[in-house]
């Protein structure tokens, strides 16, 4: 099981600043969707610039014209590129065939995926690297989670990697891991404390733990 650290509300400097507190905590950095809108991909190559060691993920929801976005984030250092599962197929297969090419990973998000059984087990199939749950903040503001659609997509995905993402904070963790997703997306839960590094280290320890 992985950490990932999402950083969302933030601009370059400050991303900057926030990895170099949990740095050794992480596995994964990622320049989270209002930081690509606002600071462009500059902010994905600073980052990975600034830490060479750490895989850093472009949360670009892409939702069309996957091939030249997956090779447009590459070339600005993603190790992990997303796109949104409500996507067309040509696009997924777009984005798995230009990651393929790159080196480079593709993790799909299941925002706002109805059919969420149904798409995992298409998406499954052609080749992505994650299938990410995930409750966004709109959904975060009506109390909803992904816990069970973790084990929704847990019981019918058998070559992808599962991943959880929306609201994740130290209490809940331990509903998360009971349900082993590869990897664990967290934002606010680390970036909301006043200790960024303890709570990352503290979740990194109970993740090791599985
Ligand atoms: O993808 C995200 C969201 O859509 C805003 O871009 C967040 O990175 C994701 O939800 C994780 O952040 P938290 O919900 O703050 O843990």
């Amino acid at each position: 099981m992985e950490l990932q650290l999402a950083l969302d509300l933030v601009n370059i400097p400050e991303a900057i600043e926030v990895v170099k507190e949990v740095e050794e905590h992480i596995d994964i950095v990622e320049i989270g969707t209002p930081v690509v809108i606002n600071e462009g991909l500059h902010a994905v190559k600073a980052v990975k610039d600034a830490f060479p060691n750490l895989k850093v993920l472009a949360d670009l929801k892409i939702m069309d014209a996957a091939g030249y976005e997956v090779a447009q984030a590459s070339q600005a250092g993603a190790d992990i590129v997303t796109i949104l599962g409500a996507a067309e197929d040509a696009s997924i297969q777009g984005a798995v065939e230009e990651a393929k090419k790159q080196g480079k990973k593709i993790l799909v998000d299941m925002i706002a995926v109805k059919d969420l059984e149904g798409r995992a087990k298409e998406l499954d199939s052609m080749g992505v690297d994650y299938i990410c749950v995930h409750t966004g903040y709109d959904l975060q503001a009506e109390g909803k989670n992904s816990f069970e659609d973790l084990q929704t997509i847990k019981s019918v995905v058998s070559n992808a990697k599962t991943a959880i993402a929306g609201g994740i904070k130290l209490e809940t963790l331990p509903e998360v891991i009971k349900v082993q997703p590869d990897l664990v997306i967290v934002g606010g839960g680390i970036t909301g404390q006043d200790d960024k590094k303890a709570a990352a280290e503290q979740m990194q320890k109970m993740i090791q733990q599985g």
